[in-house]
């Protein structure tokens, strides 16, 4: 079992000698294979909800479990990919994808495979030998997610994945993402500031209110994404010019706008 559930999650910071609620009161749950993105403005608390997930923030009160256990720290079975990409410059993209496995003590065969299978599924072939430096964004970034995805993690935390990303490289990481997912689905919790990545990707999308983080709303894209066939477009182009997605899209949109609002009245 791999899902993610928060239940009644609060967390409060010291900030200038004073308490200050960051989260309050969060209880969703990733199911197990499912892919759920959270939404919300700047500062609701997000990323520390991952970094829960992940085993590197902890609840002030409520509970995190990921597979029927309470997180109480980072565990191999959970990958985290964050928006920089994080890789060590001074090794190669296989040294850089062989790190993690090393704490694993995967047998030396089984991990060379491993390796190869994911440098081909991330499209890094011919750049094995290549340095961090010498790669564009959008190559950095596959080969932080091959880095996660060669340790056999059945949970995925992405923190703005494509954030740092332009916009034509985003669009064919996105695509990506959707098609390694289909071919081998695992639990994501994906944080993003784009809806329409959101909608494109995820089978639910949770929104977030401003500070303190609440949940505002989880809206449910897969049975609309289901029902309206989007899994037969290749292009996520053609997928945003659906009248399904647009409505998904304008939906989320309004109650993150109503957030803005909220703090300009
Ligand atoms: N370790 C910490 N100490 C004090 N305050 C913190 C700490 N971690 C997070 N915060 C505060 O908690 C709030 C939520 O932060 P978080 O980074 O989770 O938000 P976010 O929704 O991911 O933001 P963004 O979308 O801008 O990345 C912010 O006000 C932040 O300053």
């Amino acid at each position: 079992m791999s899902n993610i559930v928060f239940s009644n999650v609060s967390r409060s910071f010291r900030r200038e000698g004073k308490n200050f609620l960051a989260l309050d009161d969060i209880t969703f749950s990733v199911q197990e294979k499912e892919f759920v993105a959270v939404v919300g403005p700047s500062g609701c608390g997000k990323t520390t909800c991952l970094r829960m997930a992940a085993g590197l923030e902890f609840v002030s009160n409520g509970s995190v479990a990921v597979g029927g256990k309470e997180v109480k720290a980072p565990g191999p079975e959970r990958a985290v990919v964050f928006q920089q990409f994080a890789l060590f410059p001074w090794k190669t993209v296989s040294e850089n994808i062989r790190f993690g496995l090393r704490s694993l003590r995967v047998p030396r065969n089984e991990a060379e495979d491993r390796i190869r299978c994911n440098i081909r599924l991330m499209g890094l072939e011919g750049y094995e030998s290549a340095y961090p430096h010498q790669l564009s964004g959008g190559m950095q970034q596959r080969v932080a997610i091959a880095r996660a995805y060669v340790l056999n993690p059945t949970v995925l935390l992405m923190d703005e994945p494509f954030g740092a990303l332009d916009a034509q490289t985003r669009t064919v990481m996105q695509e990506e993402l959707l098609r390694v997912g289909r071919a081998n689905p695992r639990t994501v919790m994906f944080i993003t500031h784009a809806v329409e990545e959101a909608v494109y990707l995820a089978d639910r999308v949770v929104v977030m209110t401003r500070r303190p983080g609440r949940i505002r709303e989880i809206i449910n894209i897969k049975s609309i994404r289901d029902a309206e066939g989007w899994q037969q477009y290749e292009r996520i182009e053609d997928v945003m010019d659906l009248e399904s997605f647009v409505h998904l899209r304008t939906q989320i949109w309004r109650l993150l706008r109503e957030q803005n609002e909220r703090v300009a009245n």
